[in-house]
Formats: structure tokens, sequence, C-alpha cells
């Protein structure tokens, strides 16, 4: 079957919204009080925003072919990102097939490996790739699942991301997971203060209701350990990234000393089949976190995944909606999916891509069936002010 080839890409920079790093009003349980790395500065404790979680913006890539069919995906990573896909990514699929989707991330990813590697690079990287996917849905009349080999399951059933817990039970959730409020700069009294978070929360859900803290690289391995131990009365299922990304002896430090029973999950900030590797090969975690719109796009995620099948590590990818459902419900080894509560209290169920992505779909009930569209599923909503910085045509 010959395919149209591809004769445009094009990128654009959005602000606020789903996909942009918590660029979220005043006064989000997403960017209240959260403990992160820059918590040691008192100036920079109290949001994220305060030191520029949401200085990148989000990023859109369209890429369309000869015939007019255009596939679009978003993530992070704002007007740096478009200059790279304008102004170097986009030479390596002008005017070629969008069929050649392993060669095409071969060249991004060696073609900028000498500045790149992960963060902000594999951030554009990830876009275009999951553009191309959904342009080949598009053009096979087939969702992105289907192309990656077919459900596993009938669908997709997702713990909840956000300050309430309580109240995901009540939405049909399996678990919830809270932010961590204070890091190692607040002390004995943060700790206790995260404690009782837990314990009040465990009051509220019962004995069976999975929650876990996530950590948002916040902590050392000492107060890590600490926070474990004392937390694992509670019941904690997991922590999640408590340490530094590039922290892999402090990931396998952490693995030994957690408690019998508690996981120990990272890697939303992970990029590629080499990041990955090192978490597993040092054994640093029970469960890998992958997100698709920054380790690499679903070409890099299958890599990742397949290596994780192996060694029976599960592969719960980090938020990204339509990006990882179409992921999830392929592989055995993910089991569930995340979802991130977007709605500034936590208290109900709002798209997480809101307003970049049209239809797309949440869980009801905590599952979700997901429908037989091509591609990701979603329109890319031309109402939002899509601003593209720079045209490149590749040169
Ligand atoms: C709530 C967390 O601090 C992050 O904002 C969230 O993106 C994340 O780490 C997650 O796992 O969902
Ligand atoms: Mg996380």
């Amino acid at each position: 079957m010959a395919f149209p080839l591809i004769r445009d890409v094009r990128a654009y920079v959005v602000r606020g919204g789903g996909a942009d790093y918590h660029d979220q009003g005043d006064g989000h349980w997403i960017d209240d009080h959260i403990a992160t790395p820059m918590s040691r500065y008192p100036e920079y404790r109290q949001s994220r925003q305060s030191f520029g979680i949401n200085v990148l913006g989000t990023l859109v890539v369209e890429i369309e072919a000869a015939d007019g069919t255009i596939g679009f995906a978003v993530t992070t990573g704002g007007e740096p990102a478009c200059y790279l896909v304008e102004k170097h990514f986009a030479r390596f699929l002008i005017g070629r097939s969008p069929v050649e989707v392993e060669k095409i991330w071969d060249q991004m990813y060696f073609g900028s490996q000498y500045y790149g590697r992960k963060g902000l690079v594999v951030n554009a990287i990830s876009g275009v790739d999951l553009a191309l996917w959904d342009l080949l849905g598009k053009l096979r009349q087939e969702p992105v699942y289907h192309l990656l080999g077919g459900a596993v399951r009938d669908e997709l059933t997702f713990y909840a991301t956000g300050a309430r817990p309580d109240l995901a039970k009540q939405m049909g959730f399996i678990g919830g997971k809270m932010p961590l409020h204070h890091g190692p700069a607040e002390g004995e009294e943060g700790l206790r203060k995260n404690i009782e978070e837990l314990a009040t929360m465990r009051e509220r859900v019962g004995e069976d209701f999975w929650l876990m803290f996530d950590c948002w690289m916040a902590l050392d391995l000492n107060y890590a350990t600490k926070l474990a131990h004392k937390a694992h009365e509670y019941g904690l299922k997991w922590i999640e990234e408590a340490l530094s990304p590039d922290d892999y002896w402090g990931y396998a430090e952490l693995k030994k000393k957690a408690p019998t029973g508690m996981l120990v999950t990272t890697g939303e900030h992970e990029a590629t089949r080499w990041g990955f590797r090192m978490l597993m090969e040092m054994e640093c975690c029970d469960i890998i976190q992958p997100d698709v719109g920054w380790c690499g796009g679903v070409t890099e995620l299958t890599k990742i995944a397949n290596m994780a099948d192996s060694r029976g590590i599960m592969v719960i990818p980090h938020g990204s909606s339509v990006y990882s459902y179409h992921f999830v419900i392929t592989r055995h080894n993910s089991p569930f999916a995340e979802f991130l509560m977007m709605a500034p209290k936590a208290d109900k169920v709002l798209p997480m891509f809101h307003p970049q992505l049209l239809g797309e779909p949440v869980p009801v009930n905590g599952k979700l069936k997901l429908s037989d569209k091509p591609g990701f599923g979603v329109e890319l909503n031309r109402e939002v002010n899509l601003h593209r910085p720079y045209v490149g045509q590749g040169k």
C-alpha cells in the first residue's frame, strides 16, 4: 500500500491548560505547596510556578501528508521545542513516507545527540513521533492501538493522581496518589505533616484502597527511607520519584531499604531505552513510569516496555491521556493507567489536555473503553491560540 508523502511539518506553542507543565490558576491543588527539589529555597516553596515550572508552554506538532491528511500531537516543550521541530527535525520528515517511523526516530535522535539525549530535545522528538503515529492511524483509518498490536483487554482501569484520594475512591478509581507537600528542608515538622495527611486519608478511604505518595524528585535518600518506613504503617502502596532522576544509585539503595511490600516507582522524567535500561539494570524500582510525550514517543516506549516485560517490571505511564491509553491497552505488563485530576480541587473528572484536545475521552467510574476512531481518536482544538514562532521547512 502506497502512502502519500509528508509535505509539511508545523510546530506551535500554546499557553495554558493541559500539557503546559502545570500552568494552572491560583489555588489549584497541583501548584499548592508541592514538595520539589526547589523547596529548599523558601522563596520557591509555595508554588512551582514561582520557579518557572510553566515557563515553556505546550508544544503542538502537526504533520501533513500530500493528500491533506493531518496527524498531530500535544506535549510539553513550548517555543524552544518548536524551534527544534521546525529548524532541525522537519528535514527528516518532509518528502518522506509516514511509514518510516523507525528511521525518522533514529535520525531525529542521532541527529541531535550531540546536544540532546534527554529532557526538552526528547520532548520534541516525542511530539513528532506521536504526531506521526496519529497520521499513520488516520491514513490507515485505524486507531493507534490496532497498529501497536491490538487491545489485550476490553477497557482501561485507572488510579487517580490528586489531592483528594477520598473523592477519587467515590468516583470509582482503584487508588489515589497524593502529592507530597513537605520536603527535607521543612524538617521533622514537615515529615510529621506528610504522615498526618496520609493517616487522615487512610482513615477516609479505609484499608484496601491504594494510597501512594508522589515526591516529584524532592527528597534525599535518608528522608525518603524515613518517610517510606513511617508511611508503611498506613499502608502506602508506593513511593514515587523520591529522588533526582540522575540518582540511580540512590534509587537502588531506596529499593533495598524500603519496607517489604512497598513499591518504589520512578521514571516520568527519564528518557529513552538507555535511561530506562539504567533504571532496570541497577534495580532502581518496581514500576517504571515513562511519559510517552517525554520519553521518546510511542516508538521508544515500545522498546522500553519490552525490556521491562522481560524483567517482570510493570510499565505504568505517567499521565499523557490518549497518548498513554493507546499503549496501555495493548500491554499485559501495564495493567492499569494514571489519570491526573485537573479540577482545581480534585473533586471532579476533567479532560487532562483541555482545551487543546477535542473529543478527549475520560474515565467513567474509573474505567474507559477506547473508541475505534483513527489515530489517537482526538482532534486539535483550533480555537486555542496556536502560535507558530518559526517556519522552518526543515532548513
Ligand atoms: C502531582 C505531581 O507533583 C506531578 O505534578 C504529576 O505530574 C506527577 O508527578 C504524576 O505522577 O502524575
Ligand atoms: Mg509522578
